[in-house]
C-alpha cells in the first residue's frame, strides 16, 4: 500500500515559538494514526498544514501524492476535517447542517440522512445545533466531516471535553471509520484513546516526534514492569518480597502491588500459594512510554 501522506522535516514557529520543528513521518493509506500529546505540544499547527489550512515555514508535505500548499482545491473532497462544534452553520438543526455540507459536496441528501444514522443522531435531527449535547454535536461534526466519503479524515481532539461515558461511545464509532480503506489521522491528549483507536501513534512534545509506533510496540520497547495487584490481607509486604521475580512492592488503594519483568513466574508463585484470587495484572502502557520519554508524568 502506498502513503496517503508524507511529511518530511516539517517546520513552523510562532515568533520565538517553535512549534512544530523538523517533524517526519508516513501515514499508510488505511492505516488509523494518532499524533499523541500534551498541550501545546505542535499537534494542532502539524494538522492544519497537512490539511492545507496553514502555511509550513519549512517542509515538505504530499497528501494523497499532492502538496496540500497553496491551497489544492483538487485535494478538498478527498479529504474530510471534523469541524469544531463552534464552526457548525448557526441556527440550523442537526439535519439542515449535514445536508448544507451533502449539497455543496454533491452528495445526495439519503446519504447525509444516513450519516445521521450512523452516528446515532436520528433522533436529534430536528434539534439545533446549539442544542445539542457535547458528544451529540461530536458525532454530528464527525458525520459533516464524513458525508462526502473523503479518502483521508482528520479529526482534532474528537473526543475532548467529553465525559468518559461519552468518550466511549465515540470510540464505538472511531474505531471502525477505517473499516473501508480509509485513512484516519487523529489528535488526542489521552493515551488511552490513542492505545485503543491506533495502529500507530506518534507521540509529541514541545514540536517534536519523541516516538512513533504501534501502541504495543511502544510499549514492549520499553520494557515497562508488569504490575500485580494482590487483594489486601493475603500477603505481607516480606512475603511478596521473598517471590523470585518480584522487583519492588508498594502498598496500593486496592492492594499489595508487585512490579516485575517476570509476570508469568510471579503469577505462577501466587497460583501455588492459594492467592491467586482477586489478582489483578496490568502491563505497561503509553502513560509509561511517555513517562520514560521524558521523565515527566503525562499531563494532558
Ligand atoms: N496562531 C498562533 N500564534 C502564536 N502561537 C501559536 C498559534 N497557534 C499555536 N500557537 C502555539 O504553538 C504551540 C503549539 O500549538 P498547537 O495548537 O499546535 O498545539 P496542540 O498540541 O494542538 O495543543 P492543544 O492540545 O492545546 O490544542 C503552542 O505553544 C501554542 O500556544
Amino acid at each position: 500500500m502506498g502513503a496517503a501522506i508524507e511529511v518530511v522535516d516539517l517546520a513552523k514557529s510562532y515568533g520565538e515559538l517553535r512549534a512544530v520543528d523538523a517533524v517526519s513521518f508516513e501515514v499508510a493509506e488505511g492505516e488509523f494514526f494518532g499524533i499523541l500529546g500534551p498541550n501545546g505540544a505542535g499537534k494542532t499547527t502539524t494538522l492544519e498544514m497537512i490539511e492545507g489550512l496553514r502555511q509550513p515555514d519549512a517542509g515538505t508535505i504530499r497528501l494523497l501524492g499532492e502538496p496540500p500548499w497553496p491551497r489544492n482545491p483538487a485535494l478538498l473532497p478527498r479529504i474530510g476535517v471534523q469541524l469544531q462544534s463552534s464552526a457548525f452553520f448557526e441556527r440550523l438543526t442537526a439535519r439542515e447542517q449535514i445536508h448544507t455540507l451533502a449539497s455543496l459536496y454533491g452528495v445526495k441528501a439519503a446519504t447525509a440522512d444516513d450519516w445521521l444514522e450512523r452516528v446515532g443522531l436520528v433522533d436529534k435531527a430536528d434539534t439545533r445545533v446549539e442544542q445539542l449535547s457535547g458528544g451529540q454535536a461530536q458525532r454530528l461534526s464527525i458525520a459533516c466531516a464524513l458525508v462526502h466519503e473523503p479518502e483521508v479524515v482528520f479529526l482534532d481532539e474528537p473526543t475532548a471535553a467529553l465525559d468518559p461515558q461519552a468518550r466511549r461511545n465515540l470510540w464505538e464509532l472511531l474505531s471502525g471509520l477505517n473499516d473501508s480503506g480509509r485513512t484516519v489521522v487523529l489528535t488526542t491528549h489521552y493515551m488511552d484513546e490513542a492505545e485503543v483507536l491506533c495502529d500507530r501513534v506518534a507521540i509529541v512534545d514541545h514540536g517534536r516526534i519523541l516516538q512513533l509506533d504501534s501502541p504495543a510496540s511502544l510499549v514492549r520497547g520499553l520494557d515497562a514492569a508488569t504490575r500485580i495487584t494482590v487483594a489486601p490481607g493475603q500477603l505481607s509486604t516480606q512475603e511478596a518480597l521473598a517471590i523470585s521475580g518480584v522487583d519492588d512492592v508498594t502498598e496500593g488503594s486496592t492492594g499489595l502491588v508487585l512490579r516485575t519483568r517476570q509476570p508469568a513466574v510471579v503469577l505462577s508463585a501466587l497460583a501455588e500459594q492459594q492467592h491467586l484470587a482477586g489478582v489483578q495484572v496490568q502491563t505497561g502502557t503509553l502513560e509509561d512510554v511517555f513517562l520514560s520519554l521524558t521523565g515527566r508524568e503525562y499531563r494532558a
